[in-house]
């Protein structure tokens, strides 16, 4: 299969070929594809330079491969069967699509929920490999994995040398801890950012030891890596230049679109690169995953392997280097250094400042407005907004003509899966069980209350991904978080703080950050998680 661009949209079709024409003529392709760092102006120069590493893994990534088949057999020795991949955004984000993709399990640690770290660290500890992935070799989330499953693994009589590996950037902290344990340790090309990492050893390392085919993902790259510097018959270019003229035209709300594709989860690999990439100095391209197009002016639908107004083609190796590719092209475009994500910070280091002033003590939650049953609301709610179904209907009045509405929820990601369910039920009636308890529901039930685009994401994933683009993009976003009691918190070994001191940190470090931006958000809060999601969605469904 080749990868292809193609059009559903007259219009965007002809804009995107005069920006292809107008790139051409000013040798943005070759330029490009030879690693050029002069192409996103002089600011951007020093890190752009440091950065386009991704463009030749398509190459450079064969010489893993040995090292890969080594490790996987070790593996296979060691008897593993479950594949743990702790690591946040760019770390994990690819491999989450690749296996998936493969139809070979990963369970993916991009959580600070108790119930759902616990659940993850309680799966077969004695048949587990764990893969710490952190370019950094900073992130806190990821590094309290690490402690916790220390622990977990001494518990269960298992020396955490024999399963732990690291994947991480030359001389970082993590590539210390892990020489210092005895962990193996993978060294990551550091000339490659985190949201282009999909083909370095982020991308394959986790899932050659889940049992996927990266040799023939590098293959899939490396044949579409020379169209990559044609002015013409080049997808990157044409892809690019959709999204970059799309934007520049105020079509800047991109719909993802996969569901009819062969890879899944394709969209959320992609909303961290396009979020992050393009989110800042008030510009950007907002991505919609998981939602349905609703046919505002400001909207375009890319639709992999799907139609829509741009529609790309190909095998999923050729894609993640496509999209990269366009990214570039986009940022170029809409001026800003898609190699960097300047806002991420601010939530991190509300996090930090929070847990430090509130030392042992309570954080600073402020008082609920208003208590819904199982729900309690906080935030700048008009004071006629008597209960929940007047808040959900608040916030979407509150979204202006451009804007969009972005739900976060720190919450168990699965805990729909675990409710009990009949033991005959059919596949149907299974999905509408799990959909009546998913947080996750909300996106649709919200969508038809409104025109304007709804995202949803889980905390903290969305922090190292969409969360660049609500503070530094167009402030036009309304949001609505979403966090619960925690009944059974987890100790991190080594730190201050438990999972669920983390997790609400998070949340209120993340919306300090949005307040203060003066933007609209309103925070629900579950005292009872599974009959909280229950009657949020029930207010949902009240119009
Ligand atoms: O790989 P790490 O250094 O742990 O970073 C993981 C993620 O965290 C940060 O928040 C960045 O915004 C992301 O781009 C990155 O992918």
């Amino acid at each position: 299969m080749e990868a292809s661009i193609t059009f559903g949209d007259d219009a965007l079709a002809a804009r995107a070929a005069e920006a292809a024409r107008e790139l051409a003529a000013a040798g943005v392709p070759e330029a490009l594809a030879a690693g050029d760092p002069t192409l996103w102006g002089p600011a951007a120069e020093s890190q752009a330079a440091d950065r386009l590493g991704w463009l030749d893994l398509p190459t450079t990534s064969r010489s893993l491969l040995p090292r890969l088949a080594e490790l996987a057999e070790r593996a296979r020795e060691q008897e593993v069967e479950h594949v743990v991949l702790a690591g946040m955004g760019g770390s994990s984000l690819a491999a989450e699509v690749i296996c998936a993709s493969a139809d070979v399990p990963l369970t993916v640690l991009d959580t600070t929920d108790p119930a759902q770290v616990r659940r993850v660290l309680a799966d077969r500890p004695e048949r587990t490999l764990v893969v710490l992935a952190s370019k950094s070799g900073t992130t806190v989330e990821t590094d309290a994995h690490r402690r916790l499953y220390e622990r977990a693994f001494r518990d269960a009589g298992i020396d955490p040398a024999t399963r732990i590996l690291v994947v991480t950037d030359p001389g970082s902290p993590l590539e210390q801890t892990g020489i210092e344990s005895g962990y193996t340790v993978v060294q990551a090309d550091p000339r490659v950012g985190g949201r282009y990492s999909a083909l370095s050893a982020f991308g394959l390392v986790p899932s050659a030891l889940a049992g996927a085919d990266v040799a023939r993902l590098l293959d899939e790259a490396a044949e579409v890596r020379p169209l990559l510097a044609l002015p013409e018959g080049n997808p990157g270019l044409e892809l690019g230049a959709a999204l970059g003229a799309a934007a520049l035209a105020g079509r800047d709300k991109l719909v993802l679109d996969a569901s009819l594709s062969a890879t899944t989860g394709l969209p959320d690999w992609i909303e961290q690169l396009v979020a992050e990439s393009t989110g800042k100095q008030g510009r950007g391209i907002l991505p919609v995953a998981g939602g349905e197009p609703t046919g505002v002016p400001d909207e375009i639908v890319a639709g992999i392997a799907t139609d829509g107004a741009v529609r790309a083609d190909g095998p999923l190796g050729a894609q993640f280097l496509v999209w990269e590719y366009a990214t570039a092209i986009a940022g170029r475009m809409l001026g800003v250094d898609p190699f960097d994500q300047p806002n991420v910070a601010e939530a991190k280091d509300g996090t930090a400042r929070i847990l430090a002033e509130a030392g042992e003590g309570p954080l600073p939650t402020g008082a609920p407005v208003l208590v819904d049953g199982p729900v309690e609301a906080y935030g700048d709610l008009p004071a006629d907004v008597k209960d929940l179904s007047g808040a959900l209907t608040w916030l979407l009045s509150a979204i202006p003509e451009r804007g969009y509405l972005a739900v976060t929820a720190f919450l168990d990601r699965e805990a729909a899966f675990e409710v009990p369910v009949p033991p005959d039920a059919s596949f149907e009636v299974l999905t509408d069980i799990w959909a009546a308890h998913d947080a996750a529901t909300l996106q649709g039930l919200l969508a038809v209350r409104t025109d304007r685009p709804v995202t949803f994401g889980w905390g903290p994933r969305y922090l190292h991904s969409t969360g660049q683009y609500h503070k530094g993009g167009p402030q036009d976003g309304v949001f609505l978080q979403i966090t619960g009691d925690v009944p059974d918190d987890l100790p991190v070994p080594g730190r201050p703080y438990t999972l669920g001191r983390l997790q609400l940190a998070q949340a209120l470090g993340d919306l300090d950050a949005l307040r203060g931006r003066g933007r609209p958000a309103v925070r629900l809060h579950l005292t009872d998680r599974e009959a909280g999601v229950r009657h949020l969605l029930a207010a949902a469904r009240e119009v």
